[in-house]
């Protein structure tokens, strides 16, 4: 069976919202909520596909995109790679040019409607950010809650807690006030010791490599927390698709100095790893805010950083 290439689109418009479109009972995955595409033709690109199925669909000009997730899935009756954008900026009033019912959707509310099975790495993307601060390890208590303070001022909006020199007390304390600070501005991953895991402060669970490894089958938090994990490579890629997490970090890129000397992937090697990882990816090692648009052309999601987002 050919796999067949579909450009999708998610369209961001005030404070975030998406843009779904409900599909046409008779046509496949129909009565499911979508985000608007359509088949990539002979001999097209995939941003001129967009382009057209966005102006037939929904009767506007695209002005601005970028890559977001490409998602291979096999349903039984068709093979499909979703490979979805995300627009920034378009021209015209979105209206369902084919009959389809529209809905502007905060991120957060995206898991209310029914989507395709292919859907739910896409979803995911849709509700991350594309910068993941991991917190400096060693920092005394004020200094992190200040620091954590300022970067939710400057607009980050996913975190890890990471403290691994703190005994598992003061760390549990330390996250509890912290998940306060993030309340209603950020998400909050912990990455602690893996017994918590059962009973941890409302937040999301980060494994280490270690852990991801250690993990067994099942995944160890509910499926309305996110779980993610530390990857360095193809096997740890795919215990982590085998877990369902949903989102890792692939580190390191490029050298850094929490782990100096440490043998490095590089552009090249990262971008064959997305190639073929179907879940939202944070390059991790050694990059910059200004590595952004890179990291987006090659399929991750986006940058984690200690340094690079850690106000001074
Ligand atoms: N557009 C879109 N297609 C999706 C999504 N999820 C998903 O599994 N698909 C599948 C359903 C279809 O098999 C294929 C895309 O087909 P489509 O029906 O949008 O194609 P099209 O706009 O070119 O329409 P047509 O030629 O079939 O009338 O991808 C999604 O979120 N958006
Ligand atoms: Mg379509």
């Amino acid at each position: 069976m050919k796999r067949i290439h579909v450009a999708a689109a998610v369209i961001r418009g005030p404070e975030s919202s998406v843009l779904i479109a409900k599909r046409p009972l008779d046509k496949h995955q129909g009565g499911l909520w979508e985000f608007p595409g359509g088949k990539v033709e002979d001999g097209e690109g995939v941003e001129s596909a967009l382009a057209r199925e966005l102006q037939e669909e929904l009767g506007i000009e695209v002005t601005q995109a970028q890559p977001l997730i490409q998602v291979r899935h096999d349903y039984p009756d068709k093979q499909v790679l979703l490979d979805v954008w995300e627009v920034l900026a378009f021209a015209g009033e979105p209206h369902g040019a084919e009959g389809q019912p529209l809905a502007w959707v905060a991120p957060e509310e995206l898991v209310d409607y029914s989507f395709p099975a292919a859907n739910q790495p896409i979803v995911t993307a849709a509700r991350l950010p594309q910068h993941y601060l991991i917190t400096p390890d060693g920092l005394a208590v004020p200094r992190l809650l200040e620091g954590i303070a300022r970067a939710l001022d400057a607009g980050i909006r996913l975190i890890q807690l990471r403290a691994p020199s703190l005994p598992p007390a003061d760390y549990r304390t330390l996250a509890e006030r912290v998940l306060a600070l993030c309340a209603g501005r950020a998400q909050l991953m912990l990455k602690g010791p893996l017994e918590w895991v059962e009973d941890f402060p409302g937040a999301g669970w980060h494994l280490t490599a270690e852990q991801l490894r250690r993990a067994g089958s099942g995944r160890p938090v509910q499926a309305q927390r996110w779980l993610a994990a530390s990857c360095h490579g193809a096997e740890e890629l795919a215990l982590a698709a085998a877990l369902e997490v949903d989102f890792v970090t692939l580190s390191p890129v490029q050298s850094t100095a929490t782990h100096p000397g440490a043998p490095t992937l590089g552009w090249q090697r990262a971008a064959d790893l997305l190639s073929g990882f179907d879940r939202p990816v944070f390059l991790l090692g050694g990059l910059q805010a200004g590595d952004m648009g890179r990291a987006r052309q090659i399929g991750a999601q986006g940058i984690a950083a200690i340094r690079a987002f850690w106000p001074d």
